[in-house]
């Protein structure tokens, strides 16, 4: 396997480039150069990197939406209209954009420009190219993030980041086990290490680009530590080939302590393996997504679910929430829709902000929970790795060592199996081939057994089921009727 976590050299990376830029049309309107002059040219108003390290500083938590729709002019319009609303700004990427089918993607501009309204689920940046891209940055006074779920985002990158976007969310690891079924883990590995490296060379001329993993996974019951690993790892192959600012994610689970404790140990953890890994000079932050599973139809039960997670985003002291809205239920939001859930986020922050979530035994006794569980399974990631966390990563997946629940990838074993305890935190049903200590399995089994008391049942799959319906059935742990 060719793929080692090693900075990509200029030769390789150039070479490589040639067939990128040449992987759709468009490509050919890329100039490195000019795309870091006009990157240079940007006020530090719209750069991530600066608007989130500000929000550090002063113990804020951002609000950035998902937005996306198929023509420029109403992107543009749909952006303006949220961006009084919210702190960082999103271009939510459609399906065929991330699955590189642009010939799909140019169909759905024409269907769309025909039908005089969106007919793509986001935004085909690489279609309309890199000035009508930079028009969508012109247009706006906030910073503007990639949002996607791209195994091969080289292209995307390349076109997006020389229009003056200034923050990329994916990795190789986020971006293909929880997106695609059938794509090597070495080849997104690779993909995302070019990713990484463009990043990298603009760092190197001055120009700094948030680099965010993709928290949630497949934001269904998704253990803390299980995100905690892929989001460190990726770090780690970002820091590896020259990105400086890191923003490490995790998706609402619904326990108010678990999620402020994961919150909390992401970015310790995120520090503890940057520095022993021997970076230093990052810029390292995280951001909360509101609860990613499924959501209530009523509208104002989904209000309620979004406040929920303003509020734990809010009182973990994450830099940025990912904010829902209340169409959530039913598919791509309206824009007015999409507004309505950022100032129901921002009522709550307004709330919550100078509120301190006390430390006490149960956050504690969870956030050393966490840090256990993650330095297992990373101890083991680098083993399989031999110290390399690329190859490690690949072997881990492959072992049931990492192991992602409820994601479609052929390459995840799909093993492991949460269920909620009898406080809805999320704990381990299963452990699959997760290698994971006696002691801390022998908690998870105790808390499972608790709630399997409470309610009179046997802990089963039919619990799982359960509590993946549960909070669009208004609730959040699935009880037996
Ligand atoms: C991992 C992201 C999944 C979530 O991302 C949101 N999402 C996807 N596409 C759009 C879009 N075009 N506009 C606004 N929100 C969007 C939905 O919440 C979805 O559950």
């Amino acid at each position: 396997m060719q793929l080692r976590n090693k900075k990509l050299d200029m030769d390789t990376f150039l070479s490589e480039r040639t067939e990128v830029v040449a992987s759709w049309v468009t490509g050919k309107d890329v100039d490195f150069e000019e795309g870091v002059r006009y990157q240079h040219s940007l006020p530090e108003s719209k750069r991530f990197s600066s608007v989130l390290a500000a929000a550090d500083r002063e113990g804020r938590t951002l609000r950035q939406p998902r937005a996306g729709v198929a023509l420029v002019d109403e992107h543009i319009k749909l952006l303006q209209f949220l961006e009084d609303a919210c702190d960082l700004l999103p271009s939510t990427i459609d399906a065929y954009t991330r699955l590189n089918h642009y010939e799909k993607a140019a169909e759905g501009i024409a269907r769309s420009t025909a039908a005089g309204t969106s007919l793509l689920n986001g935004f085909p940046a690489v279609n309309h190219g890199l000035k009508e891209c930079r028009r969508v940055v012109e247009s706006l006074t906030k910073p503007v993030q990639v949002r996607h779920g791209t195994p091969d985002a080289r292209l995307l990158a390349e076109i997006t980041l020389a229009a003056g976007f200034t923050a990329y969310e994916g990795g190789g690891i986020s971006y293909n086990i929880p997106y695609a079924k059938k794509v090597p883990l070495e080849r997104s590995l690779r993909h995302w290490q070019y990713c990484d490296r463009l990043v990298g060379f603009y760092e190197e001329r001055g120009v700094r680009i948030n680099r965010e993993p993709f928290g949630p996974l497949s934001g269904t019951l998704v253990p803390p530590f299980v995100s905690h690993c892929v989001a460190i790892i990726e770090g780690l192959l970002a820091l590896e080939q020259g990105c400086k600012c890191i923003t490490l994610g995790y998706g609402q689970a619904g326990n108010l302590v678990q999620d402020i404790a994961a919150i909390r140990s992401l970015r310790e953890l995120a520090n503890e393996y940057f520095q022993a890994a021997g970076f230093t000079d990052y810029q390292l932050s995280t951001v909360f997504h509101q609860w990613m599973g499924g959501f209530p139809e009523n509208e104002a039960m989904a209000f309620s679910v979004i406040c929920s997670g303003a509020a734990a985003a809010a009182l973990a002291g994450a830099t940025k929430v990912i904010v829902k809205t209340p169409h959530e239920a039913s598919g791509v939001p309206t824009k007015e829709a999409n507004k309505q859930g950022l100032e129901a986020t921002t009522q709550t922050l307004n709330m919550v902000r100078e509120q301190i979530f006390p430390m006490s035994p149960t956050l504690d006794q969870e956030i050393e929970l966490i840090k256990r569980e993650v330095r297992c399974v990373l101890a083991k990631v680098f083993e399989l790795g031999e110290g390399d966390v690329a190859i490690g990563t690949v072997r881990a997946v492959a072992a049931g060592v990492l192991d992602v629940p409820f994601a479609p990838a052929t390459c995840n074993a799909g093993k492991l199996l949460p269920v909620r305890d009898n406080v809805g935190a999320v704990r381990i049903f299963d452990a699959g081939r997760v290698p994971l200590p006696d002691d801390v399995l022998t908690f998870h089994r105790d808390r499972v057994a608790e709630r399997a008391k409470a309610e009179k049942r046997e802990a089963s799959s039919q619990m799982v089921v359960d509590d993946i319906y549960a909070i669009s059935k208004s609730r959040l742990i699935g009880r037996p009727r």
